[in-house]
């Protein structure tokens, strides 16, 4: 049994893979007369090639079941898909090179303040969360025709403590 153990999700370690959205390290910007403070450019959006509009969306999910098996992996041929947590609570993250290639996947815990933006054509596993009623912001592409899926002959585990 092939198993996967998430190791902190970091920008240097997920950049192959796309953005990671956080404060962290970023320039805060004070507004609004100093009520507020904004980080600009945290992630590199690019959704709307052939004049498609953008997908603001909000995603509520569950927990799989333990131990959570791996059998499939997927990836948006065209455009990015960013997830934003929206409740300050950790979550998971699995990414691969190649789905048939089990020494390329990447598995990363995110905190509740990190969100990620999946490059183009990148493959990853499906929302994954560890509490029921899991809300996130998802911003990707308003198109039908942008999923791409594989099926894994076996399944991997994800070794979750
Ligand atoms: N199906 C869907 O909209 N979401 C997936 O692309 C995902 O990465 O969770
Ligand atoms: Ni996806």
């Amino acid at each position: 049994m092939q198993t996967l153990t998430p190791q902190p999700l970091t920008k240097a370690a997920f950049a192959a893979f796309g953005d990671v959205v956080e404060t962290d390290g970023a320039a805060l910007i004070e507004i609004n007369q100093g009520f507020a403070r904004r980080c600009n450019g945290l992630a590199a959006i690019d959704v709307t090639s052939g004049g498609i509009p953008v997908n603001i969306s909000l995603f509520e999910a569950k927990p799989r079941p333990r131990p959570i098996a791996i059998k499939l992996m997927e990836r948006h041929p065209l455009g990015t898909q960013l997830f934003m947590p929206l409740q300050d609570r950790p979550w998971l993250v699995l990414v691969c090179a190649d789905p048939r290639d089990a020494t390329s996947y990447r598995a990363f815990t995110a905190t509740g303040r990190q969100g990620v933006n999946y490059a183009r054509n990148v493959w990853h596993h499906p929302l994954l969360v560890f509490d029921e009623a899991s809300r996130f912001m998802v911003v990707d592409r308003m198109s039908p025709d942008n999923l791409e899926e594989l099926w894994l002959d076996q399944p991997l585990f994800l070794n979750i403590p």
